[in-house]
């Protein structure tokens, strides 16, 4: 289905600067709960940062293939992946999504963490890794501030995933994509990026604007209705992931979202921000009761997207 064939849906905007903390966790409490996904503004990020990141990104993808698979994603997960490297939705047909992306995770660290990062040459790349890097830091920090508007939501310690150590070398790995604006007729009827839901904590995505990002509310209802999310200028989109709907006892919702193509190129760039990975990750005290036990079991966090990224990647 091409994107503008499906209602367009309203999601809550959140406003990083709202000097009116309980309606702004309210709303992220709600968005958390109906749909998974809401919008963010006055999220802080420089001027021009969202430009550089966006021309890097480009300039990154326009090499030859060639030049791009010798940066081929590592067993750390940090490099490039090809189109059809991907397969989210297992029932599709097609060997594999169309898109093409670069990832990027921890930089530098405490000296703990091998900084197993793939850097495209400084030579002819030489504003590439301070660009990434700054907006890593910028996304980490934005990333943080949300996870504590996420925890007051809970009724929990507006500090609690600081202070349980999610956030002491956090797994946060960005991810640059490109999606084809042509493509082949044996390609008719893929996806940039097919159903999936994300397998983390919070997902923090920017996109150039290009439509084409949709949402399923209702996974387990069949046929699935997709909706829109349409761009909003300056927005950051931010998603729930499975991670945090199993933290949340499914309180929480990592709503099922995919890329269609649209005939144009798109570029996007998303964060994944998931917690440190020796974190155990059981299930929050304000989300379960005598009535409502726990449905899931602890799970070191590092285990959990160990497991879910080797499906999708094998
Ligand atoms: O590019 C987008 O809009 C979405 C990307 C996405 O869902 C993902 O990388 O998990
Ligand atoms: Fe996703």
């Amino acid at each position: 289905m091409a994107a503008g064939d499906s209602r367009s849906l309203d999601l809550p905007v959140v406003d990083l600067a709202s000097p009116d903390l309980g309606a702004t966790v309210e709303s992220v409490r709600k968005a958390c709960v109906d749909s998974g996904f809401f919008y963010v503004v006055s999220h802080g990020i420089e001027d021009g940062l969202l430009e550089k990141l966006f021309a890097e990104s480009r300039k990154l993808f326009e090499l030859p293939l060639e030049e791009k698979m010798a940066l081929r994603r590592n067993s750390y997960h940090r490099g490039y992946t090809p189109p059809y490297a991907e397969k989210l939705d297992f029932s599709s047909k097609f060997e594999g999504d169309l898109k093409e992306s670069f990832y990027v995770g921890p930089i530098g660290g405490d000296g703990s963490q091998n900084d197993a990062n793939q850097w495209p040459s400084e030579e002819h790349f030489p504003c590439w890794k301070e660009t990434i890097k700054l907006y890593h830091a910028t996304a980490l920090s934005i990333g943080k501030r949300i996870l504590s508007l996420i925890a007051l939501s809970l009724n929990l310690d507006a500090e609690l995933f600081e202070n349980i150590g999610a956030f002491s070398c956090p797994s946060a790995f960005l991810r640059l994509l490109h999606y084809p604006g042509a493509v082949n007729e044996s390609d008719d009827g893929n996806y940039g990026a097919s159903a999936h839901s994300d397998y983390g904590m919070i997902t923090i995505l920017a996109t150039d604007g290009t439509p084409g990002l949709q949402i399923c509310r209702e996974k387990d209802r069949h046929p699935r209705h997709w909706e829109d999310v349409h761009h909003i200028d300056g927005a950051l989109i931010v998603n729930i992931g499975d991670l945090l709907e199993r933290w949340t006892n499914c309180i929480f919702r990592s709503t099922l979202h995919r890329v269609v193509a649209v005939g144009k190129e798109r570029y996007s760039v998303a964060f994944f921000l998931d917690p440190n990975p020796n974190l155990v990750v059981q299930c929050l005290e304000s989300c379960c009761s005598d009535a409502c036990p726990p449905r899931f079991p602890p799970i070191k966090s590092g285990d959990y997207l160990k497991e879910r990224l080797s499906v999708t990647y094998k």
